[in-house]
């Protein structure tokens, strides 16, 4: 099981495409689903110790993956058991579930176990799992309980319509859930799309996802991502590269005896009517490791190392400025507006936030000769690109070329896209980021490192990275001072 930080991300066609390269080397289906199904059955054998497996197994190829995990932790001599929602359709689900020798129970009757493992539907998923019926097998209702029927006996499906009685795959999913101790996706949890990270019908939240071959979109964008609980990647013997990778644990320059403020670089915030949110990003600026930092506008009080500095086109014009941050507390008024444009001439390199992305016209900043990362949340994205449908990552790309600046597009699953289509996505941010200011931080954190001259991308990564452990280090209910605060301590861990 290996971490997926750093990993490439591949969307469901991207991963057949690296699947069909391997089966063109003369690599079979099957032994690919081999080698899927006893990396699940070794993870799920390490964590299930002597407790019951059940395994569900889906018509496609990740029930076959299930139908070959199950064969291989009877092998190794844990208790499992298998349930079906129909009988395999593909040649290589057939030929893994010919391999298991065990009965097999139907979904609606199987009877939970400690360790649940999900293998109903992993990427080839194309509609909500609601629209299935469950199935009843062609026997008499006298017939014993599937569990006493002799090994290797086949259970036919056939498919009914519902009745009321049934219980939709997505009821048996969270009953049986809810009822295990440890429950484990192969994949993905049953019911997400793969690409677009929205779940198609609601799964349970699962403990653990064991990712096959790739990371996929779904493991990280929201509403997907909640459903997974920890995600680890399984090797399959599948090469993978991808322009989308997991947002990885920076490398920082760290100062030497050499230092001077000036070298570890200098940060302009520019403030304007809620000083207090400049005030943010500044300490946080100070706290993610820059040099000097000055804020241009009204503002008074601490920390006493802040340079505040009347907003000045002569103040503007410093050229030992390294970063410039702009729209934390901007206003929208003609003084923001006019501060704005002053900043957009100043010629240092730019980090633009909050109402001033409310100010901007995507296709002005591509004209501009200098450095640019745009930090927009979900509304300030929509006002400045246009609302859309598509995924995060197509969307948070796109807008990257279209305004040839990194874009941060920020939530709880945050992409980051550089112009040349490279993509970086946050992993497991913490919930209690929801609160006023943390995006004021983020702003100064970005800052510090464009400052210290990192290049714009691994400008707007580390201070994503800083601002993410920072928020895990703080727990529950802080506040965005503590945040900025806590970045010295995310600096310090590595
Ligand atoms: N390819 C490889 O080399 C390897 C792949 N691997 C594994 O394969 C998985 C992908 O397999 P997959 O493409 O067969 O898709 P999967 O998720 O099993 O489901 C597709 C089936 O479900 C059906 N179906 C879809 N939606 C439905 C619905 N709502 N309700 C009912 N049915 C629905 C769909 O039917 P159809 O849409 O065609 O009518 C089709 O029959 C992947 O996640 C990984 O686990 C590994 O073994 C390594 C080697
Ligand atoms: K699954």
């Amino acid at each position: 099981m290996i971490r997926i930080e750093c990993q490439p991300i591949l969307t469901a066609a991207e991963m057949r495409a690296a699947e069909n390269a391997v089966i063109a080397t003369g690599v079979s289906v099957e032994t690919l689903m081999d080698r899927a199904g006893t990396a699940i059955a070794e993870a799920v054998r390490r964590l299930a110790g002597t407790n019951e497996v059940l395994i569900l197994c889906g018509p496609g190829n990740n029930g076959g993956d299930g139908y070959v995990a199950a064969r291989v932790l009877a092998e190794m001599g844990v208790p499992v058991r298998v349930a079906a929602l129909s009988e395999p359709k593909t040649d290589a689900a057939k030929s893994a579930r010919a391999g298991w020798l065990g009965p097999i129970e139907t979904l609606a009757e199987a009877k939970h176990a400690p360790i649940l493992v999900d293998a109903l539907f992993g990427s080839g998923l194309t509609r909500p799992l609601d629209a299935i019926t469950t199935p009843t097998p062609n026997r008499s209702p006298a017939d014993a309980g599937a569990q006493d029927r002799p090994l290797g006996e086949r259970l036919e499906f056939s498919w009914a319509p519902a009745s009321a009685r049934e219980r939709s795959v997505v009821e048996c999913l969270h009953s049986l859930g809810n009822a295990a101790l440890l429950s484990i996706a192969v994949d993905l949890p049953s019911g997400l799309a793969t690409d677009s990270g929205q779940a198609l019908s609601t799964p349970p939240v699962f403990d653990l996802t064991l990712a096959l071959g790739a990371v996929k979109p779904a493991h990280l964008l929201q509403p997907a991502a909640r459903y997974c609980g920890q995600i680890r990647l399984l090797d399959i013997g599948v090469p993978t590269v991808s322009q989308a990778e997991v947002l990885k644990t920076p490398s920082l320059p760290t100062p030497g005896p050499d230092s001077h403020k000036y070298t570890r670089g200098m940060v302009a915030i520019i403030a304007g009517t809620m000083s207090g949110a400049a005030d943010l990003a500044a300490l946080a600026a100070m706290r993610a490791g820059a040099g000097y930092v000055t804020l241009l506008g009204d503002s008074q009080g601490p920390p006493h190392a802040l340079v505040r500095t009347p907003f000045s086109d002569q103040a503007l014009a410093n050229d030992r400025i390294g970063a410039l941050v702009i729209g934390p507390g901007l206003g929208r008024d003609d003084t923001a507006r006019a501060r704005l444009e002053a900043a957009l001439n100043a010629g240092h390199p730019l980090i633009i936030d909050g109402d001033a992305l409310r100010l901007l016209d995507p296709d002005h900043i591509k004209a501009l000769k200098v450095p640019v990362i745009l930090t927009p949340h979900a509304g300030e994205f929509d006002a400045l690109f246009g609302k859309s449908d598509t995924d995060k990552i197509t969307r948070a790309r796109d807008a990257a070329t279209r305004a040839n600046a990194v874009v941060v597009f920020k939530g709880a699953d945050t992409v980051i896209a550089a112009p040349d289509g490279r993509v970086r996505i946050a992993q497991g941010a913490s919930d209690w980021l929801s609160t006023a200011g943390t995006g004021d931080v983020l702003s100064g954190a970005i800052g510090a490192m464009l400052a210290a001259k990192l290049d714009p991308l691994d400008s707007a990564c580390a201070g994503v990275w800083l601002h993410g452990d920072a928020a895990r280090r703080l727990g529950p209910a802080f506040i965005a001072d503590d945040l900025a605060e806590a970045l010295r301590s995310a600096r310090a861990s590595l």
